[in-house]
């Protein structure tokens, strides 16, 4: 492990078990029956321990990185879409007509697009949706259907980026991470990954994406399959990304890190996310106390990656986008559990007739 990496990875430490006990106590005290606020208030508890205090500050600039990235294994017909895409869309991100870009502005958050290995001619400026920044490693992975998709060496440099991106975002005063992603192919990726690190079948966690019929589906399912019988099973994080992932796989799993060890939260998205969650996890397990699930996405591989990351979802819409969108969406729940805390009047001055 390179020196950045493992700094990063060094630096990670457990949420604070004393502000998860302060917010406890102080949401037992609320103007409110215990529990009422449910799951806003162990959002409540995670952002407290995250930030080490109680109440956690409220999160007011939430930072979209949407990584990106194009796939060797198109070549097995996998998708429908042409690689072409992942390059067009990236544009769009700039232009600011994409999905992610309206639900971004809706949430008040800035939209970064990362290039960790769009195939296209890719140019780093900064546009009325978003800023185009190049940490390009090759313009897309090996086909995983024959080999691994990309050397040890380029895992690291990817997921270094992933940690210098998020990095940046703080830098600039962002104190509240999005993740996004943006790769035509990349659903089989995530379904390796998934599949690898969780030891769950194939055909489970393998589903249609961006829309593909039954053969394509059994198709794809046993390129899953046969990639992932591959790895051995002494393999660590970086070996399981090299082998099976992806460039924007790495770069978010990077970035989960990079926020975590900056003790930042970090909202996910959905398969993509989730995937390179699990590989983040692998690398440094306390990890997951930054992350919150920000929806639970329709892809299958999702729900067995959110119960191998112990994370409940926010939202469950049926989406199946990705670039970001589901995790952006719930950026207001997240703002909103904070200032509960901070906000709302206790039990005790309501009852003796204060606020
Ligand atoms: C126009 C368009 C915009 C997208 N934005 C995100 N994705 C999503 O779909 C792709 C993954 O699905 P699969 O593995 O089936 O190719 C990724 O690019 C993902 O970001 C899109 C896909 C398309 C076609
Ligand atoms: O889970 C997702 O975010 C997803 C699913 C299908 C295609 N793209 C993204």
């Amino acid at each position: 492990m390179s020196e950045v990496l493992s700094s990063t990875v060094a630096s990670i430490q457990p949420i604070d078990a004393e502000a998860v006990a302060a917010a406890e106590a102080a949401q037992a005290g609320l103007a409110k029956p215990a529990g009422a606020l449910g799951v806003l208030e162990t959002l409540s508890l995670q952002l407290s321990g995250i930030a080490g205090t109680c109440p956690p500050p409220v999160p007011v600039k939430p930072a979209v990185g949407v990584f990106a990235g194009d796939h060797g294994v198109l070549a097995q017909g996998v998708t429908p879409w042409p690689s072409d895409i992942t390059f067009v869309m990236c544009n769009v991100f700039q232009a600011g007509g994409a999905g992610i870009n309206v639900l971004a502005r809706a949430a008040g958050a800035s939209v970064t697009v990362v290039d960790m290995g769009v195939a296209g001619p890719f140019t780093e400026g900064t546009g009325a949706g978003a800023t185009l920044v190049s940490k390009k490693v090759r313009p897309g992975t090996s086909d995983l259907a024959k080999g691994a998709a990309m050397s040890r060496d380029e895992a690291v440099q990817a997921l270094e980026a992933g940690i210098a991106v998020a990095q940046q975002l703080i830098d600039d005063g962002a104190d509240l991470l999005i993740t996004g992603d943006m790769g035509i192919g990349n659903t089989t990726p995530s379904a390796a990954l998934i599949a690898a690190l969780t030891g769950t079948p194939a055909d489970v966690v393998t589903g249609r994406g961006t829309g593909i019929d039954d053969d394509t589906l059994a198709l794809k399912t046993s390129v899953v399959a046969g990639a992932v019988e591959r790895i051995a099973p002494d393999a660590d994080g970086v070996d399981v990304l090299a082998e099976v992932g992806g460039f924007e796989h790495a770069g978010i799993a990077g970035f989960v890190l990079g926020a975590a060890a900056r003790r930042v939260p970090v909202i996910l998205d959905g398969v993509i996310a989730g995937s390179a969650a699990l590989v983040a996890q692998k690398i440094a397990p306390e990890v997951v106390g930054y992350c919150i699930a920000g929806h639970r996405s329709f892809e299958p591989g999702h729900r067995i990656a959110l119960e191998a990351l112990g994370l409940r979802p926010l939202l469950e819409l049926d989406l199946r986008l990705g670039e970001g969108t589901g995790a952006a969406l719930a950026a207001p729940i997240v703002q909103a559990s904070a200032r509960v805390l901070t906000e709302m009047a206790t039990l005790e001055s309501v009852m003796a007739g204060g606020e």
